[in-house]
């Protein structure tokens, strides 16, 4: 009961933030939007809402009257719509930081022009359709001096980093396989949604298996040294051919992969889990397992851990076995120094480490150039063992 009040209340103040005073000692940093999209509210403007140094100032949107609406409904002051106005917003002297939540066909080309603008980039993930757009991003941010990151926004938060804390200290022994799911029920996304859109940079492993990539890499802290196999379910759009190029996405994708050490790895990914039967609905599944010399550990809801998440331990002692939960709402929680509150989404711990990092303050966490790098290469390489090919490359050349 007690547990369930937790969580109600955790989850009230999360979508609820309290408003915090802008700082007087510190000029608030500016975001401007590009594109009204679903995920902006939660990934940024609530974040930005409790840190004093934040503000979201401005959003662009193709259509005027989507625009308006947008901006009016969360309190934006400055618009831009129309064919201009993505351009216009990343050139406007008072944006500071570009936040980039465009289809990921587009984050190339929209990242691209926002650092030719002078704008640090808070780029949605997967960071591109490419590994080689994705370089080329991260060497052009650090030629212009300006900041990049590739918003795992997962990371950022202490259950995962608690995670891979365990792993690390050698209480469980030497890892030996690992697998991470990230897979929602069908019915979720519908037709017509970017994720089914191969122009776009669609299908699961780009939306759903970059976590699952990123997961495995980060919790075991080595990149993959070969995908063994790799599978995946076909997306059929309704009307579409076999020639049609969104024959080339994938509803679903599972992958196995070699890690040094002889360490194995699983990755699952769905945009849509069949019903069983054909009819009873499935539950999301959401997970992070790692089976080591000496036991296991896993995380549940490794993405989402603000609302509800639980790690577990597993550990062999002698002939017996002995098994705890853990929970890290707050870097407090496990034993680390850090800012946070039970209450921070992940997206809020990311927003914390982004604005201290154009603060020149050291952020908790990071994502590096070569971590999102790495993650990309590794997500083409599932993609050709798939059979399906890598996204299409960019045609986007900057001026
Ligand atoms: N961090 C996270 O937890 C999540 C991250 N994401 C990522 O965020 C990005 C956006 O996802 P989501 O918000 O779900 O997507 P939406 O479809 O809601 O938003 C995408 C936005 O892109 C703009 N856009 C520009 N050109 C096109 C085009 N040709 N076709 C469609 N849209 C276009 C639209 O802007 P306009 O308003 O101008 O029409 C739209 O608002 C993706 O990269 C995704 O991977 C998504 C969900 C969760
Ligand atoms: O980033 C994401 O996280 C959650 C998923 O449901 C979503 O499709 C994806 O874009």
């Amino acid at each position: 009961m007690a547990s369930l009040i937790g969580l109600l209340k955790r989850n009230y103040k999360a979508f609820n933030p309290p408003i915090a005073s802008p700082s007087v000692a510190s000029k608030p940093i500016k975001f401007g939007i590009l594109g009204a999209a679903r995920i902006a509210p939660i990934a940024l403007i609530d974040p930005c809402k409790s840190h004093p140094e934040a503000e979201v100032y401005a959003v662009a949107a193709r259509d005027q009257a989507k625009a308006e609406a947008f901006a009016k409904k969360h309190s934006i002051p400055k618009v831009y719509s129309g064919s201009n106005g993505y351009q216009a917003l990343v050139e406007d002297p008072e944006v500071d930081v570009v936040y980039n939540p465009l289809p990921n066909g587009l984050h190339y080309e929209w990242t691209m022009k926002a650092l030719a603008a002078g704008k640090h980039v808070l780029l949605e993930k997967p960071s591109a359709d490419t590994a080689d757009e994705t370089r080329r991003m991260f060497e052009y941010a650090e030629q212009k001096g300006l900041v990049l990151l590739e918003a795992f926004h997962y990371r950022f938060h202490p259950a995962i980093q608690r995670v891979k804390a365990i792993v690390e200290s050698g209480e469980l022994g030497a890892v030996k396989s690992i697998s991470a799911s990230l897979a929602v029920p069908g019915g979720i996304m519908k037709d017509g949604d970017i994720r089914y859109n191969y122009a776009l940079g669609g299908g699961a492993m780009m939306d759903m298996g970059c976590y699952t990539m990123n997961a495995i890499r980060f919790v075991t802290g080595s990149d993959p040294t070969s995908v063994i196999s790799a599978t995946s379910d076909k997306y059929t759009a309704p009307g579409s051919t076999p020639s049609s190029p969104d024959s080339l996405i994938d509803k679903g994708t599972t992958a196995h992969l070699a890690l040094p050490n002889d360490v194995s790895a699983t990755l699952m990914c769905s945009l849509g889990l069949p019903a069983w039967l054909g009819i009873l609905p499935v539950l999301p599944r959401v997970f992070v397992k790692v089976q080591c010399e000496g036991g296991e550990v896993d995380i549940f809801n490794q993405v989402g851990p603000w609302v509800y998440h639980s790690i577990t331990v597993k550990k062999r002692e002698g002939s017996g076995r002995k098994q705890r939960v853990e929970k890290a709402y707050t870097f407090k929680e496990s034993g680390v120094d850090g800012n946070g509150e039970e209450w921070w989404t992940t997206y809020r711990y990311q927003l914390e480490a982004f604005v201290d990092k154009l603060k020149g303050r050291k952020p908790q966490h990071w994502i590096t150039k070569e971590d999102s790098i790495a993650n990309m290469e590794w997500i083409e390489r599932v993609y050709e063992k798939t059979g399906l090919g890598i996204r299409p490359r960019y045609s986007f050349v900057l001026s």
